[in-house]
């Protein structure tokens, strides 16, 4: 058994693109886990959508092992967290399992949203906080005005924070030894009945889902009979051990490890992250806080261009549900679209990560519409219904209200924005909560605003309002009634379900009229006149109209020049793929996230 008073295990948080992979990357090269010529950029990020984007998606631990200048070899368990808003759930049960936190900023950045976000987790988890002022090695680097933000902004001491570079790896000797002295040593009872959390779970085709874990009390070895408190579901435990970064096989794990367990389970869902494992015999009656189940935030309907490839798209959301408990499908059913799929996503990240793989992975060619929430819709009955997508609200008639999901959001920005920020938030139904300054040349300000008004470019507009200084943090803040209806695109005088979406009634006139008008710079001309109209209910608010095409492409073509004739047919191929042919216009992907671009 390891004694407790050798491990340290620490998280490495951050603000996205503050540098936290690469100086994980460092560390484990520096302590000669892995060997330079074996350092692939970007270690800790294994998905190949990871490491192109350079952002993290899944938790990842790594132990290493450190000879301090004290002499004594220390286990230090490295947790690198996801820094996208998406996946702050993942974060803070990964900050459950460690005793200390890493906090890097970007030393020409300064303190943003998702660093304020992650250290108040940090506190709240009640972790002791090494401040990093990283990328000390770019010209543009304040480390001094960085340091006030942390100890104005964060109220967390940065006189001692360390100085460091994960590009050159300067500081990061300071950080290893800060961390043996600074972070606490794990305690639990080392005889008591076993209590482990899940921070992650993955599924391995050869071995099945492997969960990681952070021993409390007790411990666990190969053979050991356990069960997960909140899914009930009991294993025999095939293989402990700890990831160093390849999967090492070791006796047990002992009270304040971290490690990974292999349970031969085939489904991930019955391995929860933020769950709690104890032995079937003799376990604790009481599992460990902070348990909540992921909830989907976003929906979207999914459709194979080509319906031949309904199946494929089928089995390639089965596969990665294996690995994704979040991600949540069912079918549906489009007049214009045919047969597809609804489907939920924790935030904009994940669905666009989902999209990728689904196309890039299993060669998928899909038609996506607009993004939506979960609205809740009460009948004049009382009956609630959860409605994912605008194809399914009632009648008008037959609705009492309406509630839409809120956030509480956090938006960083130097104090000259603030007037653009109050314009752009407004014009988006965000209810001003209040502003603190956090240093003299950050400001904090707190709304309310609906999640469907946040899913449609609120982020890219925000950034470009604030000449890309702005970030933005958000939790999630409830159900509040709205004034909603479903506003309906009509492609010569029909409904195009799969366009229509739900928003408030008081913008639904100016985005109606908006939105046809763009339509008709994207639908491309067809052999006849094409009336695009936005309608609520019966009644129409706005017409466009796409005119007729005019020439034959081909008609361009002189004589036989049969290569270039076929060049243009290629090319036009390749322009329809992704078109779909709704009646008889063919509308283009565009045309589905029209519906998320909003001109303010
Ligand atoms: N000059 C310099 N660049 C750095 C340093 N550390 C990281 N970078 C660069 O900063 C960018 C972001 O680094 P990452 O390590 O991917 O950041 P991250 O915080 O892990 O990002 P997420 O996983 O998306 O949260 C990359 O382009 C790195 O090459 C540093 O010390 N100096």
């Amino acid at each position: 058994m390891t004694d407790p008073n050798l491990i340290r295990n620490f998280s490495i948080i951050a603000h996205i693109d503050h540098g936290k992979s690469t100086l994980s990357d460092r560390i484990l090269e520096l302590t000669g886990t892995v060997a330079h010529r074996d350092m692939q950029a970007q270690l800790l990020d294994s998905m190949d959508i990871e490491r192109e984007r350079g952002i993290t998606i899944k938790s990842q631990a790594v132990r290493v092992d450190y000879t301090a200048d004290d002499g004594q070899t220390y286990q230090f368990n490295l947790i690198d967290t996801p820094g996208h808003v998406d996946f702050t759930y993942e974060v803070s049960r990964s900050l459950a399992a460690c005793e200390g936190a890493v906090l890097v900023v970007d030393a020409t950045q300064g303190v943003e949203a998702q660093t304020v976000a992650n250290a108040m987790m940090a506190m709240n988890a009640n972790l002791e906080i090494i401040p990093l002022i990283n990328k000390i090695d770019l010209p543009a680097a304040d480390p001094d005005r960085v340091r006030s933000e942390i100890e104005e902004g964060l109220a967390i001491p940065a006189d001692d924070a360390v100085l460091a570079s994960g590009k050159t790896g300067a500081g990061v000797h300071d950080l290893l030894e800060a961390v043996v002295y600074n972070i606490p040593a794990p305690t639990g009872d080392p005889d008591g009945p076993l209590r482990a959390l899940i921070f992650d779970s993955y599924f391995d085709p050869y071995r099945g889902v492997v969960a990681l874990i952070r021993v409390v009390d007790g411990s666990l070895k190969k053979g050991d009979r356990v069960l997960m408190m909140a899914t009930g579901t009991e294993v025999l435990v095939e293989e402990v051990g700890a990831r160093r970064p390849a999967e090492t096989a070791m006796p047990q794990l002992s009270v304040g490890e971290v490690g990974y367990l292999v349970t031969g389970l085939k489904d991930v869902r019955q391995v929860k992250v933020g769950d709690t494992i104890t032995a079937t015999a003799r376990g604790v009656s009481e599992p460990l806080p902070g348990y909540r189940e992921a909830k989907p935030m976003v929906f979207t309907g999914l459709f194979p261009i080509d319906g031949d490839q309904y199946e494929p798209l089928k089995e390639a959301l089965e596969k990665l549900s294996l690995n994704d408990p979040a991600l949540v499908w069912e079918p549906e059913k489009s007049h214009a679209l045919g047969f597809g799929f609804r489907v939920g996503f924790l935030g904009l990240l994940h669905m666009e990560v989902i999209k990728e793989r689904l196309e890039r992975e299993f060669g998928l060619d899909l038609l996506a519409t607009a993004p939506s929430v979960e609205y809740h819709v009460y009948r004049a009955g009382g009956e609630m219904i959860s409605l994912h997508s605008p194809q399914e609200m009632p009648d008008p008639g037959e609705i009492e209200r309406i509630e839409e999901p809120y956030l509480k959001a956090k938006i960083l920005i130097p104090p000259d924005y603030v007037g653009a920020v109050m314009e752009l938030t407004t014009a988006r139904r965000g209810t001003f909560v209040t502003m603190n300054y956090l240093s003299p040349t950050t400001v904090e300000m707190i709304w309310e605003i609906p999640l469907s008004e946040l899913i449609m470019d609120y982020f890219d507009k925000l950034k470009s309002n604030t000449k890309g200084y702005a970030s933005l943090d958000y939790d999630f803040d409830g159900y509040k009634p709205s004034k909603l209806v479903k506003l309906d695109i009509l492609l010569s005088g029909k409904p195009v379900d799969a366009l229509s979406f739900i928003i408030h009634k008081d913008k639904a006139y100016d985005r109606g009229r908006m939105l046809t008008e763009k339509l008709r710079g994207i639908i491309p001309r067809q052999m006849f006149e094409v009336p695009i109209q936005a309608a609520i209910g019966g009644r129409v608010l706005a017409r466009e109209t796409v005119k007729a095409k005019r020439k034959d492409v081909l008609a361009k073509c002189y004589g036989g020049d049969i290569s270039r004739k076929r060049k243009l047919l290629e090319k036009q191929k390749a322009g329809k793929k992704r078109m779909k042919n709704i009646g008889s216009v063919e509308v283009p992907q565009e045309a589905f996230m029209a519906i998320l671009k909003v001109d303010d």
